[in-house]
C-alpha cells in the first residue's frame, strides 16, 4: 500500500504506523466522516490464485470483523468497518494514539515497568477480558504487541478476532507467503502448544506472560530456541518474578502466578477473579513506589536475561536521574530496606533474603545446583528452584533476550533447536512451527528429546529438502502397489491426522463441512480417522500422549510380519534384538512430529516427515504393512496441501487400490483413501469422476456406518463439494441441507460442524444468486460464532 491510497472510495490512507505478520496498520481518514481512523489491510491474498479458498478466507474475515465490531468495552479497540476492496480485505479501528506494551518495554530497554503501572495495566487488561470472555470471545494471540497504551493511560486490547484469524491464516502459511504461524512462543499456553482445545483460561495464560514480561523485562520462559521456551511452558514452574525483581508486591506475583498455572482448571475462571489479588498489591505499595512516573523502583542492571537484577545493590535512582550507575546505590537500598522491612513485617515476605541466592546476583551466576532435574509438571516453588540458578546466561534469542534452558534440556543432543526467529529476528518463522509441532508431538521433556527422532529435525529448511532420515523419494509414494518398492504414504486410520482430512480441506465448498469448528478453519483438518471410530466418536486433541506409541504399532506389534498382502516381507532383519520396538516407536513419533506439522501448516515439512517415515516403515514392515500405507496416504494428503494435486491423487489412488486388497473395498480405511482421491479429482478439475466416485462413497459409507453417521455426512460434503465444481449449485444445496439438517440433530445447532454446513448451504445460496437467503444464513452464523 502506498500513502494517498483510497479504500472503498472512502478511507484515505495517510502514513503507515507499522506492519505485522498480517498486514500493515494506516493512519487513515474517512472523508465520508472526517475523521482519523487506523485502517488494517491484510496483505494481498489474490496472488495465492486458489479461488475456492480465497472464498473461505474472505468469509471468515467478514464472520471475524463482524465479531470484532461487535465488541464494545473501552478496554477493546474499537472497529469501526471492515470489507474486500477489489480483493484486499481491511479493517476500520479506532486510532490509538499511544505505544503497544512490546514498544514500550523496547523503549525502556527491556526495564520492567513501574510497579504502579504494571498493575495499572493488570487491571485494565482484566477488565477487558473478563468482558470480552463474558461475550465468549477469545483471543487467541494475547501479547504485548498487541496491548496499547494510549497518551491518557488508557490500555486497549487489540485484534480480537483478527488476531485469530491470523492465526489460522498463518497456519496454512502457503496462503501469505508469510510463513507467520501463531504468535511467538512466548506467550503461547500449554494448551495451546499441545495442540489441544483452547478456550478462555488460554488468553489468562497469555495474559500471565505479559504481566510476567512487564513485571520483570522477560517473558516467563525465553531461551536461545523455541524448543525451550516450549518446553517451559509446558513443563518448568516460572521462576517467581519477585526471584528477578524483589519489590514486586507478593499478591502481584501469586496473580502472575496463578495465570500461569499449567493446567487451565488451575487458572482464574474469569479475569476478574484477579481483581482482589490486583487491589491487595496496589495496597501493598510502599509510598516510594508510587513516585513519578517512569521510576522503576529498585533495579539494578539487566542482567543476561533482558531482565533487570534483583536486589540488593541496584542502580535505580541515580541512573535514572542521569548520573553514573552506582551498584548499590544508597536511594536503592534505602526504598529496598522500607520495603522489604514492611513486606516482612506483614509476613508476605519471608524473612532472609538478604542471603537468598534468588536474589544474590553472584550466586545467580553460579550455575545450576547440583541435583536431580524437575519433573514435568513439579510444582512452582515460592522462590528461583535450584536447577533454575544458572539460567541467567546462554545464547542471546533476540534482542536482549537470553536463553535459559533447563538443565536438563541443555544435557540431550542437539538437534532439535532452531533458531528462535520471533521479534523479527533472522530466520524463517516456520522454525517456530515445527518446533511447536515437535513438541506438541512427542510431549517434550528430555525423554522426548532424547528419542532424538529425526524426522523432528527443526533446522530451517529449504523447500524440498529431506528432514532427515530417509529422503522423500517420489517413487517411494507411486501407487504402484503391485511393485513393492518403498511404499507409498498413508497411515492407518488410528493414526490418521486429526488435521489430515479431504485432501480439499480449505479448498472448496465442503471444507467447513468437515471443520470441526474454529479448530480448524483453514489449515487444520478434520480427523477423517473420527469417521471411522465406533459410534463417530471425534477424538478430542491429536497429541499423543508423551511416550505413547502409535495405535496401530500396537495393533501389528513390533516386529510382528505383517504383509496379509504378502508382497514384501518385513524389513529389518539385521536389526539388533530389541531395536526394532524401539525403532517403530520413534517411527510413530516421527509421524505424530508430520501430524503435528500438518496441523501448524508445514505442509512442506510433514510431507518431508511423512514421506520419509514411509520408506522407513517400508523398510521395516513391508509395503502393505498398515502403517506403511498409513504414512503414505498422510503423505499423499500433505502433497495435496502443496497444491501438488497430480501426484497426491496418484499416491492416495494407490493406498486406495492397496487398502481396498488388504481390507476390502468397503473397509473404513480403504474409503477414508477414496474420499481422499476423490477430493484430488476435484481439485483437479474432474469433477465429474469426483461426482461419481463421491456418490459411491456416500453409499458405501450408508452401508457400512448408517445414513447419519459423520464418515456418511463427510462423503455427503464431498459429493456436494464436487456437484459444486461443476456448478450444480441446486443439488449442492439439497446434499448440503442434508446434511446440515443431520449434524443439527445429530450434534445440535451450534455444533462448529453444523455451522460449518450452513455456511457452505450460505454460499450455495449465494452462487444461485439468492443473496438475501444467502445473508440471512451469514448473520445468524456470526451471531454464532
Ligand atoms: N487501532 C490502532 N491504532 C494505532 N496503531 C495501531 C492500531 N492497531 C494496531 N496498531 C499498531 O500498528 C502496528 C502493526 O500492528 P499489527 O497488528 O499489524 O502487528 P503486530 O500486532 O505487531 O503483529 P502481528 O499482526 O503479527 O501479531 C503495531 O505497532 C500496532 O501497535
Amino acid at each position: 500500500m502506498v500513502p494517498s491510497t483510497l479504500i472503498h472510495d472512502r478511507y484515505r490512507l495517510l502514513e503507515l504506523i507499522g506492519r505485522g505478520g498480517m498486514g500493515e496498520v494506516w493512519r487513515a481518514h474517512d472523508e465520508s466522516l472526517g475523521r482519523r481512523v487506523a485502517v488494517k489491510c491484510l496483505k494481498p491474498l489474490a496472488q495465492r490464485g486458489d479461488a475456492a479458498f480465497l472464498r473461505v478466507v474472505r468469509e471468515r474475515f467478514r464472520r471475524e470483523a463482524r465479531v470484532a465490531a461487535s465488541l464494545q468495552h473501552q478496554g477493546v479497540t474499537v472497529v469501526h468497518d471492515f470489507g474486500d476492496d477489489e480483493g484486499l480485505l481491511y479493517l476500520v479501528m479506532e486510532l490509538l494514539e499511544g505505544r503497544n506494551l512490546s514498544q514500550l518495554l523496547e523503549e525502556g530497554k527491556r526495564q520492567p515497568l513501574p510497579v504502579p503501572e504494571v498493575l495499572d495495566v493488570a487491571e485494565q487488561v482484566s477488565a477487558a477480558l473478563a468482558y470480552t470472555h463474558a461475550q465468549g470471545v477469545v483471543h487467541r494471540d494475547l501479547k504485548p504487541a498487541n496491548v496499547m497504551r494510549t497518551a491518557d493511560g488508557t490500555v486497549k486490547i487489540c485484534d480480537f478476532g483478527i488476531a485469530r484469524l491470523a492465526h489460522d491464516i498463518g497456519f496454512t502459511a502457503k496462503l501469505t507467503g508469510t510463513g507467520i504461524a501463531m504468535g511467538t512462543p512466548h506467550y503461547m499456553s500449554p494448551e495451546q502448544i499441545a495442540g489441544t482445545a483452547v478456550d478462555h483460561r488460554s488468553d489468562l495464560y497469555s495474559f500471565g506472560c505479559v504481566l510476567y514480561e512487564l513485571a520483570t523485562g522477560a517473558p516467563p520462559f525465553t531461551g536461545g530456541d523455541a524448543w525451550s521456551v516450549l518446553v517451559g511452558h509446558r513443563d518448568a514452574p516460572p521462576e517467581p518474578p519477585r526471584s528477578h525483581r524483589p519489590e514486586l508486591p507478593a499478591p502481584l506475583e501469586e496473580a502472575v502466578l496463578w495465570l500461569l498455572s499449567k493446567a487451565p482448571e488451575e487458572r482464574p475462571d474469569d479475569a476478574a477473579d484477579l481483581s482482589a489479588r490486583l487491589a491487595a498489591a496496589r495496597a501493598c505499595l510502599p509510598a516510594w513506589s508510587a513516585g513519578p512516573a517512569g521510576y522503576v523502583g529498585p533495579m539494578g542492571p539487566a542482567d543476561s536475561a533482558g531482565r533487570a537484577i534483583p536486589v540488593s545493590a541496584a542502580v535505580s535512582a541515580g541512573q535514572a536521574a542521569g548520573e553514573p550507575a552506582e551498584w548499590g546505590g544508597a536511594a536503592a537500598r534505602e526504598g529496598l530496606a522500607v520495603w522489604e522491612d514492611a513486606a516482612v513485617r506483614d509476613g508476605r515476605w519471608p524473612g532472609g533474603l538478604g542471603t537468598d541466592d534468588a536474589r544474590d546476583g553472584e550466586a545467580a551466576a553460579k550455575g545450576p545446583a547440583p541435583g536431580p532435574a524437575p519433573g514435568p509438571g513439579e510444582a512452582a516453588s515460592l522462590w528461583m528452584p535450584g536447577w533454575a540458578r544458572g539460567m541467567g546466561g546462554g545464547l542471546p534469542a533476540h534482542g536482549l533476550l537470553a536463553r535459559r534452558t533447563p538443565p536438563w534440556i541443555r544435557a540431550e543432543p542437539s538437534g532439535l533447536s532452531g533458531q528462535w526467529t520471533g521479534g523479527g529476528a533472522a530466520g524463517p518463522p516456520t522454525t517456530d512451527v515445527a518446533l511447536a509441532a515437535a513438541f506438541a508431538v512427542s510431549g517434550g521433556g528430555p525423554r522426548a528429546l532424547s528419542a532424538e527422532p529425526r524426522g523432528l529435525t527443526v533446522q530451517p529448511r529449504t523447500p524440498g529438502a529431506s528432514s532427515g532420515a530417509a529422503p522423500a523419494d517420489p517413487r517411494h509414494l507411486a501407487p504402484d502397489s503391485a511393485t513393492p518398492r518403498r511404499p507409498a504414504l498413508h497411515p492407518p486410520e488410528p493414526t490418521h491426522p486429526p488435521h489430515a482430512t479431504h485432501p480439499s480441506d480449505g479448498a472448496h465448498p465442503s471444507d467447513g463441512a468437515h471443520l470441526p469448528g474454529g479448530a480448524r478453519p483453514f489449515g487444520g483438518a478434520q480427523p477423517s480417522s473420527s469417521a471411522d471410530l465406533p459410534g463417530g466418536a471425534r477424538p478430542s486433541g491429536s497429541v499423543r500422549p508423551p511416550g505413547a506409541v502409535d495405535p496401530s504399532d500396537a495393533a501389528f506389534p513390533p516386529g510382528g510380519a505383517f504383509p496379509p498382502g504378502g508382497a514384501q516381507p518385513p524389513g529389518g532383519a539385521h536389526l539388533p534384538a530389541g531395536a526394532r520396538p524401539a525403532l517403530l516407536a520413534v517411527l510413530a513419533s516421527r509421524h505424530s512430529a508430520g501430524e503435528s506439522l500438518g496441523r501448524l501448516g508445514c505442509w512442506e515439512e510433514a510431507y518431508e516427515a511423512h514421506a520419509a517415515v514411509a520408506a522407513e516403515r517400508h523398510d521395516l514392515l513391508g509395503a502393505c504393512h498398515p502403517d506403511t500405507l498409513t504414512s503414505r496416504l498422510a503423505a499423499g494428503h500433505a502433497l495435496g496441501r502443496l497444491g501438488r494435486w497430480e501426484e497426491a491423487w496418484e499416491v492416495c489412488r494407490g493406498v486406495a487400490l492397496d487398502r481396498a486388497r488388504i481390507f476390502g473395498d468397503e473397509h473404513p480405511h480403504t474409503l477414508s483413501a477414496r474420499e481422499e482421491s476423490a477430493g484430488c479429482l476435484r481439485r483437479l478439475g474432474r469433477a465429474t469422476e469426483a461426482v461419481e466416485l463421491s456418490r459411491d462413497l456416500v453409499a458405501a459409507r450408508t452401508r457400512v456406518s448408517g445414513p447419519a453417521a459423520p464418515a456418511t455426512l463427510r462423503a455427503l460434503s464431498g459429493l456436494g463439494a464436487a456437484l459444486g465444481c461443476l456448478g450444480r449449485w441446486e443439488e449442492a444445496l439439497d446434499v448440503y441441507r442434508h446434511v446440515t439438517s443431520l449434524r443439527h440433530r445429530v450434534l445440535g445447532p451450534a455444533d462448529p460442524e453444523t455451522l460449518a454446513g450452513r455456511n457452505e448451504e450460505a454460499h450455495c445460496l449465494e452462487r444461485l444468486g439468492r443473496g438475501e437467503e444467502a445473508a440471512r444464513v451469514y448473520r445468524a452464523l456470526a451471531l454464532q460464532s
